[in-house]
């Protein structure tokens, strides 16, 4: 693992969310893209070598309708860089964290995504991020 990519923020309005992101970080969002295969429209923020990622949902069968739901608004996951997402994925596995993917999916911001189940990491949402080449 080598940083803290970002860190997923559920938010119910993400207008409203990027305002009040805008106001808290003293910068503008620098990238905004919806991510269809997750239902979720995003929002980034350059924090330092790190990034936040607001999250809102697109579709009521979305990850993020459902936090929302459940959960209210709040931090989603933390996300961390790897140099090679397939080998720590295996590495996790070995060590006995529960995947949510089989293969890495596309994410947004240009990388390669994979989630680990909240209850083998203490109730934290887990995701690994690899940049894509370009
Ligand atoms: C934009 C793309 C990408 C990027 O490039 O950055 C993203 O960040 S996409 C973000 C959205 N996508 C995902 O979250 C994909 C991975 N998530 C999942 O597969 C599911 O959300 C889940 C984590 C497996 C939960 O789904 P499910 O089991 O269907 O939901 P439940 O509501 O029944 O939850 C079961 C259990 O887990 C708790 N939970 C759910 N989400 C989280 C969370 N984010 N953090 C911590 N805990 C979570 C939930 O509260 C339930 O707990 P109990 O009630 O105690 O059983
Ligand atoms: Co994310």
């Amino acid at each position: 693992m080598k940083n803290i990519e970002h860190i997923g923020i559920a938010v119910k309005d993400l207008a409203e969310a990027n305002k009040t992101y805008e106001a808290l970080l003293g910068t503008a969002s620098y990238k905004m893209e919806e991510v269809e295969s997750e239902g979720v429209n995003t929002s980034f923020f350059k924090v330092g070598e790190s990034k936040i990622e607001l999250l809102g949902a697109t579709r009521s069968d979305s990850p993020i309708a459902k936090f929302l739901e459940k959960r209210g608004e709040g931090i989603h996951h933390i996300a961390f860089n790897v140099e090679d997402i397939y080998a720590e994925m295996s590495r996790l596995q070995r060590e006995g964290f529960v995947l949510l993917n089989a293969e890495p999916k596309k994410g947004a911001d240009n990388k390669l995504v994979a989630f680990l189940h909240p209850k083998s990491s203490n109730g934290v949402l887990v995701e690994l991020c690899q940049e894509i080449a370009k």
